[in-house]
């Protein structure tokens, strides 16, 4: 059989192209034009490349303030893993460094992104803040980033929010495992802070409606650890364990129905340990010490106060008995006998009441945050309120006291790097038996000489010098009391005994 010849092949294209273009007609004359555009759509979508569909994307708004107006903890662990992971890879940093600051901050700027994929899923970050309405107000707000501490604080805080940016179907996942993967691994960067913040109580913060401001803290590098506390060692380890005690037991606390906090009232002379014992404590735990001068707060103040500040820090309320403002109660109304009621009233009343303060104590206003520690120190626990003693309020005393060999040697070790026995240790040991010393005069002897010899004969100067003073003090002591009790009767403030 031969080939078509090109005559027959001419003939038959036109046939066909006749028929095409009939049928074209027809379908566009006599089909209805919705039904024209279903087939084309079909036409396309068999011809046209494969569009991959428009994704359905979900938004989580994380904003700064919970809804019981507290701190959010999930926005401030988005804060600290985010800043942790921007500060390296961000393209635009702005950098600043305070005259107390020892290490430079990194900002970063609004609107900042970041973008990563967790188990498959693809994730955006949105850093934002919403403008503020204070009108002298017009400094960029930015995310502040302390690399060594690993924290971050914002300025105009109650404005910022994350949102994080996702597909609709990951959403169970992203809420149940990454939120909280998120959560853990910003608990690890703070962990690995190996440097104190303190922060001051009664920096402008805490007085700001709204608590805006910049946060005003302070690095501490303080490398007081337990094993460098010159302290009884049972009494050190009983600390210790009840520390180890209160971490873990996150579950206990809930199931009893109370708040996950721990008081405890550090009583002793000056110079014994309690400043040195709080370092010690917040350095085992990496916690964060606020430091609060109640002198200069009011029941505002300090309420705010607890609503801003996170969880893992350390309250501390140094010198409870010498604010002045809370005296004893009976102290309060004695001392305004015998003055004119116009007096009375010129004098200044406590701003910080006994009510907050037993409050605080009490943990009324501990909803707000959770793992902390309430410390309260005193050198005078006899003159403390009872109601602040009452069991319930702290729950644990711990008294330091003045030193002994065994935290002597602690000192030895700290300071001059002696172990085992010194032939001066015999003498010292048998002073410190009769001589009250603090650990804080000791270590000030000990920090005299380099010369290991010379330090400890410094300290056998210094036991002795004591022990004449004490000596001397008490043949005084009868004759001195002796006088006391003769000028009050004489000024009719005491009545004879019989
Ligand atoms: N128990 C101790 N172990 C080691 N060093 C101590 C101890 N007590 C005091 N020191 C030393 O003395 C210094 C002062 O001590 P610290 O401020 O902790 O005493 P304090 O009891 O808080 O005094 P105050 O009641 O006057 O505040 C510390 O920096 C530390 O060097």
């Amino acid at each position: 059989m031969g080939l078509p010849s090109g005559a027959s092949l001419f003939s038959t294209y036109a046939s066909l192209s006749a028929t095409f273009t009939l049928v074209q007609q027809a379908f566009y004359q006599f089909v209805p034009l919705l039904v024209q555009q279903y087939i084309s759509d079909i036409f396309k979508q068999w011809f046209s490349p494969k569009q991959p569909p428009p994704p359905d994307v979900f938004k989580l708004i994380i904003e700064e303030v919970a809804n019981d107006f507290t701190n959010n903890q999930v926005f401030q662990a988005c804060q600290i893993y985010l800043c942790n992971k921007l500060s390296d890879s961000a393209n635009v940093l702005k950098v600043s460094k305070g005259h107390t600051e020892e290490t430079m901050n990194f900002k970063l700027a609004e609107g900042v992104t970041f973008s990563e994929t967790f188990e498959g899923i693809h994730l955006k970050w949105i850093f934002s803040c919403k403008a503020n309405s204070s009108a002298d107000d017009q400094s960029d707000p930015v995310l502040v980033h302390d690399k060594r501490s690993g924290r971050s604080r914002s300025h105009h805080q109650e404005n910022s929010c994350f949102s994080l940016i996702f597909d609709r179907e990951h959403k169970k996942k992203v809420c149940t495992d990454y939120l909280p993967y998120v959560v853990e691994a910003s608990k690890e960067v703070v962990r690995e802070e190996k440097h104190l913040k303190l922060f001051d109580g009664n920096s402008e913060y805490y007085g700001m409606p709204g608590g805006s401001s910049s946060k005003q803290s302070v690095n501490m590098v303080h490398p007081f650890k337990f094993e460098n506390l010159a302290m009884d060692l049972e009494l050190k380890k009983a600390i210790m364990d009840d520390l180890d005690r209160f971490v873990r037991r996150k579950e206990f606390y809930k199931r009893v129905g109370k708040p996950w906090k721990r008081g405890y009232l550090l009583y002793g002379p000056p110079g014994t340990g309690k400043s040195s014992l709080i370092a010690a404590m917040a350095n085992y735990l990496k916690f964060v010490i606020y430091d609060l001068q109640l002198r200069r707060m009011q029941d505002s103040s300090l309420r705010q106060l607890l609503r801003v500040i996170p969880s893992k820090t350390i309250i501390v309320i140094e010198d409870i008995d010498c604010t002045g403002e809370l005296p004893r109660r009976e102290l309060y109304h004695t001392m305004y006998q015998g003055y004119e009621d116009s007096l009375k009233k010129a004098i200044k009343k406590p701003e910080m009441s006994l009510a907050a303060l037993l409050n605080f104590a009490d943990g009324l206003w501990s909803c707000c945050g959770d793992e902390r520690l309430i410390i309260f120190t005193t050198n005078h626990k006899e003159r403390l309120e009872p109601a602040l003693l009452q069991p319930g309020r702290m729950d644990m005393h711990i008294h330091m006291s003045y030193l002994t060999m065994e935290g002597f040697k602690v000192l030895a070790y700290n300071y001059l790097l002696v172990t085992g026995n010194h032939p001066l240790f015999g003498e010292i040991k048998g002073l410190l038996e009769v001589v009250n010393a603090t650990p804080a005069e000791v270590a000030e002897e000990l920090m005299r000489s380099e010369d290991v010899d010379a330090s400890l004969q410094g300290v056998v100067e210094l036991l002795k010098r004591k022990k004449i003073e004490a000596e001397d003090a008490a043949s005084l002591r009868p004759q001195a009391e002796t006088e006391e009790i003769t000028e009050k009767m004489e000024n009719g403030n005491v009545l004879p005994t019989n």
